[in-house]
């Protein structure tokens, strides 16, 4: 298919992706359990503006709108996240009937409007109760509360549902909430933890996309990896290292492990103590193979030696030039970087690019329409260096643009703007943004020559 960008593969799909947390809302409706991400946003200090996910986007109310929304934006596929504290309150045992009816609706919805669903089980909201019962993912018999989640969904949903992700950005949710502790559950410099929960976050994929395939005839099971290119910012000896070392922890230990079933040597030896107890045939079991890996991009990563984060020990050289609202340099050649560095090394399958977007202060103008300029710019610009890699042969199925709609961004809050569509998060109007209207026209199907 041919648009202003580019040419682009028959059957290419055009996308925007959300996450339950984040759009939403209802946290307390429809026998929806407590997950991290609730807990989290109450505790004071945690979140930006002290706000939360309570009402989000009002999404588990105004689906309906939103799917018009993305209509008329030309979807073709919608990618979206599960809450497993709503199809299982308590983590495990008693299924929410009124949860797996919203999901229900929600699918019927999107097939009714031409929009292929792609469904993420896990986008970072684990049930409390898992929390509580035995420190969630530190727990290794959380990989089994996972394939019941697994095997109540895809029952349910497989006979509509073809694109399964098991998880997204496992690194973040692990990294951020163990060591950083900007994310659920808080923890900090606890390396050690993080590497422990990843370790049962692989298994648990392994485990899940098992269960995906005897459950769903003709599935595609893949996992969305938030993968960076890491460039040193000089040619100083401590900062190669560095970038080298940020490499093993932010590309290698993910993409040897799933797709090759082994932790990269030079990691290993560097974590040491902090290694994860690994039992065995662990590796075997989490490097199943994938029909797809979904590829998160939004800038590059400019790596210089650093004192902190131990023992990867790297900070991060922000370049000059245009920044996002999330304090992201703008470089759209990433993609074409990432991609090229994924498909000479590993080869996979199929690619999605299931995350891409920027950050902005976007505002209502006085006419009633928002001109996010720059967000038009930097899709138009990673667009065209992503056809450019695909154009080279890298095997890209599909495009998804972060996000739908403005949404709750974590520990930031409302603020930072990613949406193609405005929420005003008081009164949940939806306005269409320019770039809204500038996708619609990328993702539009030719219409057939008579
Ligand atoms: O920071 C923007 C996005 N990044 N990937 C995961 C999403 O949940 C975030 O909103």
């Amino acid at each position: 298919m041919k648009n202003a960008i580019g040419e682009f593969p028959e059957g290419f799909l055009w996308g925007a992706a959300t996450a339950a947390y984040q759009i939403e809302g209802a946290v307390t409706e429809g026998g929806r359990g407590k997950n991290i991400w609730d807990t989290f946003t109450h505790t004071p200090g945690a979140i930006k503006n002290g706000e939360n996910g309570d009402i989000a986007c009002d999404h588990y109310h105004r689906w309906r709108e939103d799917i018009a929304l993305m209509q008329q934006l030309n979807l073709d596929a919608y990618r979206f996240s599960i809450a497993w504290s709503r199809i299982l309150p308590q983590g495990r045992g008693t299924v929410n009937q009124a949860g797996l009816d919203f999901y229900s609706r929600l699918i019927d919805g999107l097939l009714e409007a031409g929009i292929q669903p792609f469904v993420t089980l896990y986008h970072w909201d684990l049930p409390q109760a898992l929390q509580d019962e035995g420190k969630g993912w530190l727990r290794r018999g959380i990989v089994e509360d996972f394939v019941q989640y697994t095997d109540v969904v895809t029952r349910a949903f497989g006979d509509r549902v073809k694109h399964w992700t098991t998880f997204n950005e496992p690194g973040v949710f692990t990294w951020g909430g163990y060591v950083l502790g900007e994310d659920a559950p808080g923890w900090r410099m606890q390396p050690g933890a993080a590497l422990t929960a990843l370790h049962h976050v692989f298994l648990a994929h392994g485990a899940s996309a098992q269960v995906i395939r005897e459950n769903v005839p003709q599935s595609q099971v893949g996992i969305v990896l938030d993968i960076n290119v890491a460039e040193p910012a000089s040619e100083a000896p401590e900062d190669v290292a560095a970038a080298l070392r940020f490499d093993g922890m932010q590309n290698r230990w993910f993409l040897d492990a799933l797709l090759r079933g082994e932790y990269p040597a030079d990691m290993v030896a560097l974590f040491g103590e902090q290694m994860p107890r690994i039992e065995t045939g662990d590796m075997q079991r989490m490097a199943v193979p994938l029909d797809y890996l979904g590829i998160n991009i939004y800038r590059r990563s400019v790596i210089a030696h650093g004192d902190e984060l131990v023992p990867v020990n790297y900070c991060r050289v922000l370049p000059p030039g245009e920044h996002t609202l999330m304090g992201w340099e703008v470089y759209p050649k990433c993609i074409y970087d990432i991609l090229k560095y994924v498909n000479e090394r590993y080869g996979p399958p199929k690619i999605y690019i299931t995350e891409n977007g920027i950050a902005l202060p976007d505002e209502v103008s006085p006419d009633g329409h928002v001109h996010d300029e720059r967000r038009i710019a930097y899709l138009r610009d990673h667009l065209t260096y992503l056809q450019r890699a695909i154009a080279e042969g890298v095997p890209v199925r599909g495009y998804f643009v972060w996000t739908l709609m403005d949404n709750f961004e974590w520990a930031l809050g409302f603020e930072p703007r990613f949406g193609l569509i405005y929420v005003d998060h008081q009164t949940q109007q939806r306005i269409m943004k320019d770039s809204g209207y500038f996708y619609a026209d990328i993702a539009k199907k030719e219409t057939a020559v008579k």
